[in-house]
């Protein structure tokens, strides 16, 4: 399927394994790649096309979730739809925003149902926000899930299941109704014993009450509220779940309103940024309407991704939870939206960075700025598709991996090189983190990889301790510390002699690690961090190393398993990430052509809706890992936007050279 609003002609995924249709006719689940994200900047959601809510975690985003379906089928949903039918005839996003769209056919008539986080005015006037660390804008997350029904042809059994199960599918709901009609039900949780001896308490706060309403008659049962009604065309309801303390709509006029608020907020920021008029256009936008929806805004931390634990090996031990903010991830992500001319993020998470930043920096942090993430399991819960163990927590926060200094340094000089200016309050960080790069380049790390094997001299980590030294080096500069410059400008050409001398091999391609000679994905940053020019030989034969030698049908893996000792021996898919990076880097070594039917065939891996998960199946297409994920959007930003400014710098080259031979 096209992406909305688009001319852009079907892009070819594999033959019989499009991204986005059930991947096995047996498996309950649907593919990875079918969900509908939603986002009010705070919390996230997933619809799968069955037209059910199956993760969704309130109040943060890595709160225990209340809607579990994704990880096991009996942990709670939240179904709108007609009654009987499972598959709809389309779905998309209104354009421009985060409002998901599916249009059901059934055999006696047409329904269109909408679905929103709801987004409304900044609605802390009486009281400030407990959790709102940044400046107050003008919109605010009303903490309200809202789903419209019309009938738009003839007559349609209509179906609402309410089921959640709070304590990610651990808890029942205990619901009542509130007030003397049908039209609102409160929700609480009913905790089980903990069986497993499991630590409720170390899931955090307790769950919210949640309150439901609707233009419908709730219905309640054993652990879920219902809703059924025979609608004809021009029929219109709406059924509202809300977990915080904001008015709910009564009416359908109130409900279509909250909507509109909602669609107008998405438009009005993705107006902000600077699209080419290309037909990859609405590509970029979905992708940078994803980053935006990964971002928490009460804090301006950004999520690596919506989930935890959808699988990077199909039924295997790869399962991580993505819910927090890599301080990788956010400022890559934030270079994409800077390429786009949305760089109103990067303030708030910069602002993030400077309240978490005492003295170590760590790798990765809770939204809120938590520093302890640690790790669990929760057996009660199946998998998706088995795929075991699920993980809360994630203990890389721990790692050392010597990326981290570099690639703020490198965001903290992108923005500050534009605006000409180094704000004051930014000083003291900027300067410890150049001098933790200094103290530890020479040590090794787990890398970006954050492998959980032995730590290794990783070449890559070394090229970025480089990028911390040399981008410090530029910002001291700005900051008329020449000094201070010329101090780190010296330890940067000692890093950057000693990659040189360890970290190529004899061919002339950079390694993964010093002492070995295998290839690492990484290393693709070495002419996009500028570390030697693009045509440079080593970076050459880098570029067309990976290409040749570290691909699956074309797709780039980020290290082969058997060479790399990350933990687990088993089998990954191919990082989409890294398939992007090479789009970029083709692009920069003047292989333009091959860049873009490789950017062109990766397109055709996004989902229905133009999302992505972490990794593709090389071999079926299949979405794998965690969904949608930070790091493939801003990727596939940067490589499109390199494959758009070198076809319109060969275009200006052929124009000139035809003005100027014409006859
Ligand atoms: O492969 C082992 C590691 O996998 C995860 O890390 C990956 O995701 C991170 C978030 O997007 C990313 O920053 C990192 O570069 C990726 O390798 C997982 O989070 C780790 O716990 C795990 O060790």
């Amino acid at each position: 399927m096209a992406p909305e609003g688009s001319s852009t002609p079907h892009l070819s995924a594999p033959a019989g394994s499009a991204a986005g249709t059930t991947p096995d006719s047996r498996s309950p689940f649907p593919a990875i790649a079918d969900y509908g994200f939603l986002s009010d900047c705070e919390t996230n959601a997933l619809v799968a096309p069955s037209g059910a809510v199956e993760w969704m975690c309130v109040p943060r985003p890595d709160s225990p979730s209340v809607f579990t379906a994704l990880l096991d089928r009996g942990a709670g949903l939240f179904r709108v739809g007609p009654y009987g039918v499972r598959v709809p005839v389309a779905r998309r996003y209104l354009p421009g925003t985060l409002v998901l769209e599916t249009t059901w056919q059934t055999s006696t008539g047409w329904l269109v149902v909408r679905d929103a986080l709801v987004l409304g005015p900044w609605h802390h006037t009486a009281h400030r926000s407990p959790t709102h660390r940044r400046t107050p804008t003008d919109d605010d997350a009303e903490h309200l899930l809202l789903r419209t029904v019309r009938c738009v042809s003839g007559t349609v059994d209509l179906e609402v299941v309410c089921e959640p199960r709070p304590g990610y599918g651990r808890d029942a709901t205990r619901w009542e109704y509130e007030g003397d009609g049908y039209d609102t039900a409160v929700g609480r949780p009913d905790a089980a014993p903990a069986a497993d001896g499991a630590d409720r308490a170390a899931d955090g706060a307790a769950p919210p009450d949640l309150r439901l309403t609707s233009s419908l008659r709730i219905g309640l049962g054993e652990g879920r509220a219902n809703a059924r009604s025979r609608m004809t065309e021009g029929d219109q309801h709406f059924v509202a779940l809300s977990w915080g303390e904001e008015s709910l709509p009564r009416t359908w006029s109130d409900a279509a309103d909250a909507m509109w608020r909602t669609e107008q907020f998405w438009r009005g920021w993705i107006t902000q940024g600077v699209f080419p008029d290309h037909p990859w256009r609405t590509y970029l936008q979905r992708s940078a309407l994803t980053l935006k929806g990964l971002t928490y805004a009460p804090t301006g931390a950004l999520l690596a991704a919506a989930t935890t634990s959808l699988p990077e090996t199909p039924q295997g031990p790869r399962n991580w939870d993505y819910r927090y903010s890599w301080v990788r991830d956010s400022t890559f992500a934030l270079w994409g939206l800077y390429t786009l001319g949305l760089d109103r993020e990067a303030n708030d998470f910069f602002a993030f960075v400077q309240d978490v930043a005492h003295d170590q920096l760590q790798v990765m942090y809770g939204v809120g700025g938590e520093q302890r993430l640690d790790e669990s399991e929760l057996a009660h819960l199946s998998g998706y598709e088995g795929a075991q163990p699920v993980r809360v927590g994630n203990a890389a926060y721990q790692q050392d991996q010597h990326d981290v200094w570099g690639t703020v340094l490198d965001s903290v000089w992108v923005h500050a090189k534009s605006r000409d200016q180094l704000p004051e309050s930014v000083w003291p960080i900027l300067k410890h983190q150049v001098e933790e790069a200094a103290r530890h380049w020479h040590e090794p790390d787990r890398g970006i990889w954050e492998v959980r094997g032995d730590p290794q001299h990783f070449t890559s980590s070394k090229l970025f301790c480089w990028v911390a030294l040399d981008r410090g080096a530029r910002l001291a500069r700005l900051y008329d510390a020449p000094d201070v410059a010329a101090q780190w400008q010296e330890v940067a050409d000692e890093v950057r002699e000693d990659i040189l001398a360890r970290g190529v091999d004899e061919r002339g391609v950079f390694v993964q690690r010093y002492g070995s000679d295998a290839l690492d994905a990484s290393l693709l940053l070495v002419p996009l961090l500028r570390f030697l020019p693009p045509d440079d030989e080593r970076v050459v034969a880098t570029v067309r190393a990976i290409a040749d030698e570290l691909t699956e049908d074309g797709l780039v893996l980020r290290y082969r398993v058997e060479e790399t000792d990350d933990g687990l021996r088993t089998h990954e898919g191919a990082f989409t990430i890294c398939s992007f990076w090479l789009v970029s880097a083709l692009v920069e070594i003047g292989e333009t052509d091959r860049a873009r039917a490789l950017c062109e065939r990766l397109l055709g891996y996004a989902s229905p809706l133009s999302l992505y998960a972490e990794q593709i199946d090389t071999a079926t297409g299949r979405h794998l890992g965690n969904f949608p994920q930070a790091f493939t959007h801003l990727a596939l930003i940067n490589a499109v936007m390199h494959v758009v400014r070198a076809e319109r710098a060969r275009g200006e080259r052929f124009r000139f050279e035809a003005a100027h031979h014409a006859p």
